[in-house]
């Protein structure tokens, strides 16, 4: 069993740029993510869903707020992988390297014993590809190589920023498994998505995002009786749709 680690955001805002020229991400955003639970992590494009992981991973500084898991920031604590796995550029394995070697270093830079590369390149179908070098990889190749260093570290927090990007229906069908798997394990897993359909099948909750702020954070059938249409009660697109348009409203209300 794993420990249970919570992701904790409290107020987290985050500016890029400076002046008249600045764009603000992330806007006050306090959320809990929970562990034992797969959390759909929704919002528009330029809503702050990779900002957010990002700050959560430490690979960007917040303006002001704080992120926080287990009640320390991530950067705080040693082997990095052990702690957290994340999926958030596909392209981030070097080209030129095999899959294997791409997790062995990843492994021995975080203390993780070598056993792990075979089990990862194993679950995740990568075995017989594990002597080949990444840049011959396909999208859906590199997505699963992508999953298999998030799995590396055994972490108790995953962050899954557009996982099922280039996988096949087959690939689909194991990575709703998988994450359903991790999070009845105990582990905190955010998935972030724009595949409604797909998020419906796998979350148990949804957190979604507009302009930087919280629009909505709730388990996945309070969600769609709260914002679902009622000629489709079960669609979470219809829901989502609803929500996000009212926000855009809004805002637009607030500026003229
Ligand atoms: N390095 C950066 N410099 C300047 N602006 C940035 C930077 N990274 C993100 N932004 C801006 O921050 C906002 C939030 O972007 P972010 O990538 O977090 O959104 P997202 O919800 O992940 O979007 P998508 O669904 O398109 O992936 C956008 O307005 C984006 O243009």
């Amino acid at each position: 069993m794993v420990t249970m680690t919570a992701i904790e955001l409290c107020e987290l805002t985050k500016e890029y740029g400076r002046g008249g020229k600045a764009v603000r991400a992330l806007d006050g955003l306090t959320v809990t993510v929970r562990p034992g639970t797969v959390t759909g992590f929704l919002g528009p494009n330029g809503a702050g869903k990779s900002t957010t992981m990002r700050i959560v991973l430490g690979l960007d500084r917040p303006t002001s707020g704080t992120a926080l898991l287990d009640g320390r920031p991530y950067g705080a604590r040693p082997e990095p992988l052990r702690r957290v796995g994340a999926l958030l550029d596909a392209g981030a394995a070097h080209p030129g390297r095999t899959a294997r070697d791409h997790l062995r270093v990843l492994a021995s830079s975080n203390r993780i014993p070598d056993r792990r590369v075979a089990q990862v390149l194993e679950e995740t179908g990568m075995a017989p590809a594990a002597r080949r070098r990444v840049r011959t990889f396909s999208l859906g190749m590199r997505q699963r190589l992508g999953i298999a260093a998030a799995l590396l570290g055994d972490p108790p927090v995953l962050l899954l920023d557009e996982p099922v990007n280039g996988l096949d229906p087959e690939g689909m069908v194991w990575l709703r498994g998988l994450v359903r798997r991790l999070a009845d394990e105990g582990r905190t897993v955010l998935v972030s998505s724009h595949l409604m359909g797909e998020v419906a099948r796998i979350a148990d909750r949804v957190v979604v995002l507009g302009a930087g702020r919280l629009l909505a954070d709730a388990a996945l059938e309070d969600f769609l009786r709260e914002h679902g249409d009622p000629a489709e009660p079960d669609s979470l697109e219809a829901a989502y749709l609803r929500l996000t348009a009212g926000a855009t409203r809004h805002r637009t209300k607030k500026e003229v």
